[in-house]
């Protein structure tokens, strides 16, 4: 069965909402360089982190200046594992695994299998997105599955599908690409205009906070959708 993440939680409630759900892992983004309603600080971080219950897994979602800032980083929230985001080098990497006990996950661009590569040996997982200029993530874009798929099943890590997923799409994502799991963090934002019908504008705000209804959805489509048997 797909495990599913739910990213991007600012609020205990949220984490409650993921749960209830029966999500296997939650992030918390923390010391992002891009400008996105679900960044948090420190301090906030570690409230979420400590509340996350036995049997789901806390991750950091961090895109930092240097290594030692993800160790430290690390050190303070104390997560379950740790999702890199940006061009951190294969030493780095390799230097953050030997650093923290918490597991690593890289990730990696969809549009480039061969950088994509050069991780397998020293992460714990890939995770795949559609990433921008500065390597980071969250786009809400989704990118060629089928390509992915090709690629992704030469890894030996465990894969993370993510890039613009949401309770629609994810059961296509699934049988198409066949991932250890996915991962969500703006397809299942509540939009502002749910909350105030009367400043509805054509482009939705995203708030930062979870649409309980979307959260549940997303993780029903993706557990009940079995992957196509290798014939
Ligand atoms: O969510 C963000 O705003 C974000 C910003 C910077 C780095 C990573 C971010 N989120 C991660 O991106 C992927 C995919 O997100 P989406 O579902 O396409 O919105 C996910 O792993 C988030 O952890």
């Amino acid at each position: 069965m797909t495990r599913v993440k739910i990213c991007g939680l600012t609020a205990p409630e949220d984490l409650r909402v993921a749960v209830d759900a029966g999500a296997d892992a939650v992030g918390l983004l923390v010391d992002v360089p891009v400008d996105s309603p679900r960044e948090i600080d420190v301090q906030r971080a570690v409230e979420i982190a400590d509340a996350v219950p036995p049997f789901v897994t806390s991750v950091l979602v961090t895109m930092p200046d240097s290594p030692e800032r993800t160790v430290e980083l690390v050190r303070t929230v104390e997560p379950d594992a740790v999702q890199v985001h940006g061009d951190a080098s294969v030493d780095d990497l390799a230097y953050l695994t030997s650093s923290v006990e918490a597991k690593v996950i890289k990730v990696v661009d969809a549009d480039d299998p061969e950088t994509a590569r050069r991780y397998d040996d020293v992460a714990d997982a890939l995770l795949v997105d559609s990433v921008d200029d500065e390597g980071a993530g969250g786009t809400g874009e989704t990118h060629d599955w089928d390509r992915t798929a090709e690629v992704v099943s030469t890894f030996d890590s465990p894969v993370v599908l993510a890039g613009g997923l949401t309770p629609t799409n994810v059961a296509d994502a699934v049988q198409t690409v066949e991932p250890f799991a996915v991962d969500v963090a703006s397809g299942v934002d509540r939009d502002e205009r749910a909350d105030d019908e009367s400043t509805a504008s054509e482009t939705p705000a995203p708030t930062g906070r979870k649409d309980p209804d979307a959260v549940a959805d997303f993780v029903a489509n993706a557990k009940r959708t079995q992957s196509t048997p290798t014939p």
